[in-house]
């Protein structure tokens, strides 16, 4: 069990904040006291059921400030657009010494600082979704008033879930393209995938398991061998064999150059949601 001294205030109890409550779950995390928001009574019975206090804004419009009056670390994990009014609301009722997370993708430190008493340190972090299995990356960035110490716990809370890798803010909308968004390319080649072995007469459930199966086990092996990805795809491309012929048709996919336009379109977003707020 790890066992912090730190009370936590989760407001926005959506996707992300299931993931990483799930990851906490699984690294038996406990802390002096954790509190979730959300906007829908629904979503709040949905945490209460996994026995944590929650409390949606519908019910009870000064939940977020309850929430956060005694939490040393605040996550702000509501979409970007309402992030900079979720701060605001709550600007007059943290406690000294509490550290505002921002979640949101594209919303800047300085927007978030401007709303908020010049002594309270924000970060801005981006976790993603395999937090919920322990294995989330996550990027975290400090604003300009966020101490040595807020960053180092901030660290420690997502370390929790994961890996993590503190980088300049000129970074975070990269971070987030490649790792943020990335579980999502990787779902969707993972579909493609399963779709195309179904085609060549497997049924639906033994596409997926070949599918699923290849992609987890090329991943463990990569992961437990510390080898190249090109050293392992080596060894499995006999010289004139049947990989060979496979790998020269994606290799007209030119899939660098795709994936560098789709990081590039996520950035592109990253900016409009910055300058929505
Ligand atoms: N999903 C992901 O993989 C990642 C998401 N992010 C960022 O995390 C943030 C959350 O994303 P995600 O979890 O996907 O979004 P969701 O829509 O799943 O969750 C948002 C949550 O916020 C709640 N909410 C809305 N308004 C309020 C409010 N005023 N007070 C309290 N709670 C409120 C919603 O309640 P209700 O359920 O009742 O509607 C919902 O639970 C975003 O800013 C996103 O950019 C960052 C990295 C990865
Ligand atoms: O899609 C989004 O905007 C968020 C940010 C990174 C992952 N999900």
């Amino acid at each position: 069990m790890i066992s912090s001294a730190q009370s936590i205030a989760i407001l926005g109890g959506g996707s992300l904040a299931t993931s990483i409550f799930a990851g906490l779950r699984r690294a038996h995390a406990t802390f002096a006291d954790v509190r979730v928001t959300t906007r829908s009574p629904g979503s709040a019975t949905g945490w209460r059921e996994l026995g944590v206090p929650a409390v949606a804004t519908e019910d009870d419009p000064s939940a977020n400030k309850d929430a956060v009056r005694h939490a040393d670390l605040v996550l702000a994990a509501v979409k970007p657009a309402q992030t900079p009014a979720l701060v605001s609301e709550i600007a007059d009722s943290l406690r000294p010494g509490a550290v505002v997370v921002s979640l949101a993708a594209g919303v800047r430190c300085a927007t978030l600082e401007d709303l908020l008493p010049e002594e309270v340190g924000v970060i801005r972090a981006m976790p993603n979704t395999p937090a919920a299995v322990g294995a989330a990356m996550t990027g975290l960035s400090r604003g300009a008033h966020a101490t040595d110490a807020q960053l180092e716990h901030t660290a420690a809370f997502f370390r929790l879930v994961g890996e993590v890798l503190v980088v300049e803010e000129a970074q975070m909308d990269a971070f987030a393209a490649v790792a943020g968004s990335g579980p999502a390319y990787v779902f969707y080649f993972i579909e493609q995938y399963t779709r195309a072995a179904a085609t060549l007469g497997f049924d639906q459930e033994q596409a997926r398991v070949l599918a699923e199966r290849t992609f987890a086990g090329a991943t463990e092996l990569l992961i437990s061998s510390g080898a190249e990805p090109a050293e392992l795809r080596r060894r499995v491309t006999s010289p004139k064999g049947t990989t060979e012929r496979a790998v020269a048709k994606l290799e007209e996919a030119e899939l660098e150059a795709l994936f560098t336009r789709a990081a590039a379109a996520a950035i592109e977003r990253a900016r409009e949601l910055s300058q929505a707020v």
